[in-house]
């Protein structure tokens, strides 16, 4: 039941109107104004903020949306009442497509630059969230949408899905950010493997080898993570926190102390003739695939 304050732009709503029934007692808030790409829902009674993502078709990551999922990211974070956070689609069958390819196909170098500082930001938000994250997988997540996933501290998918680090069969690299998230969550061997063949794993497949967490009925994927929160929230959360920050700072400070480099490569490589080919070809695989 949603009875907060709908506000539009970046304005969190300040206030919460409370009826004097329990049921009325939580504090719904939508936190994104209607017509965003992002639906932010916080719970007030229980701590968890629902971040659903719905920018048709596939919530492909572009500049605009990866500058929403930051500002997003940054008022869970600084939210006092946010324990957890989950992350989820509102698209059918799509959790997201990942980086979108539009963006890296004959690019303006500029925007280039900024989409990918906006990604970084992004990642290094998420990666480094102190609350709970829980990705509710309901639908296919490639690419980028793997790396949103790999970055909460748990996943859980619906059946008949893919998920997984499919750069190579774009004809690019995964940068190195990424890998090492996979070699974080799944380990070296499946990650060398993974990240050369491009594999996309099914969801009982990801569950194998430890990519995803939990499989459940697509039905069930929100509530699922939300009672898998409580788990989470029965540890004292100083202590929870610190055990994330100390696992995964090395990696976030790999990242932060190349930031700038690592934009000059990504702009170097995507901007090469033969990347740029290979891009332009996905592409029009991808349109070809429905005809
Ligand atoms: C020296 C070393 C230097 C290192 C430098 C590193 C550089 C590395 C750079 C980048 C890393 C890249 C990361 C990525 O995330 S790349 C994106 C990878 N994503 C994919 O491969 C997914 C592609 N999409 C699909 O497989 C499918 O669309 C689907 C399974 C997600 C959904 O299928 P379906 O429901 O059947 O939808 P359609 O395929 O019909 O798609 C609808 C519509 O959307 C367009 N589209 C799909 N995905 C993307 C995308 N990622 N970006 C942009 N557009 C996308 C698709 O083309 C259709 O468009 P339409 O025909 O115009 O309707």
């Amino acid at each position: 039941m949603r009875i907060g304050i709908v506000t539009s732009g970046l304005g969190i709503a300040r206030q919460c109107l409370r009826k004097n029934t329990s049921v009325y007692r939580t504090c719904r808030r939508q936190v994104t104004g209607s017509g965003s790409p992002l639906d932010l829902n916080v719970d007030s009674k229980t701590g968890i903020a629902v971040l659903s993502m719905n920018k048709p078709p596939v919530n492909s990551l572009n500049l605009e949306f990866l500058t929403e999922l930051n500002i997003a990211l940054e008022k869970v974070e600084n939210d006092k009442q946010c324990k957890g956070l989950i992350i989820t689609s509102s698209i059918p069958k799509i959790f997201s497509a990942g980086l979108d390819i539009t963006e890296m196909y004959q690019p303006d170098i500029d925007r280039l630059e900024e989409f990918w500082r906006t990604l970084q930001d992004m990642w290094i938000k998420l990666y480094g969230m102190n609350c709970v994250t829980i990705a509710a997988i309901n639908g296919h997540s490639p690419a980028g949408g793997c790396l949103m996933s790999m970055s909460c501290d748990y996943r859980i998918m619906a059946p008949n899905y893919t998920i997984g680090l499919n750069e190579t069969q774009l004809g690019i690299v995964a940068p190195f950010w990424f890998a090492d998230v996979m070699l974080n969550t799944v380990g070296f061997r499946q990650t060398e493997m993974a990240l050369q063949l491009g594999t996309l794993f099914k969801t009982e497949e990801a569950l194998n080898i430890g990519l995803i967490d939990k499989v459940v009925p697509q039905e069930e994927v929100l509530s699922a993570a939300q009672q898998e929160m409580q788990r989470w929230f029965k540890i004292p959360g100083f202590a929870r926190q610190l055990s994330k920050t100390e696992l995964r700072r090395p990696t976030i400070e790999k990242l932060l102390k190349k930031k700038e480099e690592d934009i000059g490569y990504f702009r170097d490589y995507i901007t090469k003739d033969a990347i740029q080919k290979s891009l332009g070809m996905y592409l029009e695989s991808l349109k070809n695939r429905r005809k």
